[in-house]
């Protein structure tokens, strides 16, 4: 009897985990973007002064690139590399540049958007239309990694300003 009281314990235990798995798998299937969403390719940083920014992240040994301009974009890319991600400052090229508007609200600069990749941009821009979210532009462009990427409105997407790349 001593013995059958822990067994029984364990077994109340392991139905108890088996019952929350098949909870979170289900939820996980069930929701509106499962299997659209990849990794997440970088986080990016929007900065009034670039070199301040680069050298924050090279005084504490991070691989930092050199800026590239990104024409297209109205901005300057730095890549920060980290073990499982990228972060990317951000600074404005040009006098139209998308986040011109972004820094002039916050002067020190900030959290500007998050760029997750994903399998098909073509496919994840027509999910994510079905779905009610803005996306901003009607093409795919060629963003920072020479690959096709779409923005999505922040106001649809939590408030966070949302990059697809194709991976
Ligand atoms: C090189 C490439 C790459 O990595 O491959 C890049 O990164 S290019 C990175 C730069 N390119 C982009 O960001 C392209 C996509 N961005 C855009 O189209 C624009 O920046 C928008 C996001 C639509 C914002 O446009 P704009 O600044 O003219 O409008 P706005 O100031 O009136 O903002 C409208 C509302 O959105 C909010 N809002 C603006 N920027 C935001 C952001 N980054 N994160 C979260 N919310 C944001 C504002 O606070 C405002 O909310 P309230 O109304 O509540 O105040």
């Amino acid at each position: 009897m001593k013995k059958i009281v822990p067994a029984m314990a364990s077994l109340r235990s392991l139905v108890k985990l088996t019952n929350s798995v098949a909870i979170s798998t289900r939820t996980m299937a069930s929701h509106p973007l499962a299997g659209l969403l990849g990794k997440l390719n970088h986080v990016a940083i929007a900065t009034p002064d670039l070199k301040k920014s680069s050298d924050f992240y090279k005084n504490l040994g991070a691989k930092v690139s050199e800026a590239v301009p990104q024409k297209e974009h109205g901005v300057y890319t730095v890549f920060v590399e980290l073990p499982n991600s990228k972060i990317e400052l951000l600074h404005p090229f040009g006098e139209k540049s998308p986040i011109q508007a972004f820094l002039n609200k916050n002067k020190d600069g900030g959290m500007h958007h998050i760029c997750i990749e994903v399998r098909d941009i073509n496919e994840a821009v027509s999910a994510v239309k079905d779905k009610g979210i803005r996306t901003l532009g009607e093409k795919p462009k060629i963003g920072a990694h020479g690959k096709p990427v779409m923005f999505l409105h922040p106001k649809d997407c939590g408030g966070v300003l949302i990059e697809l790349e194709q991976e």
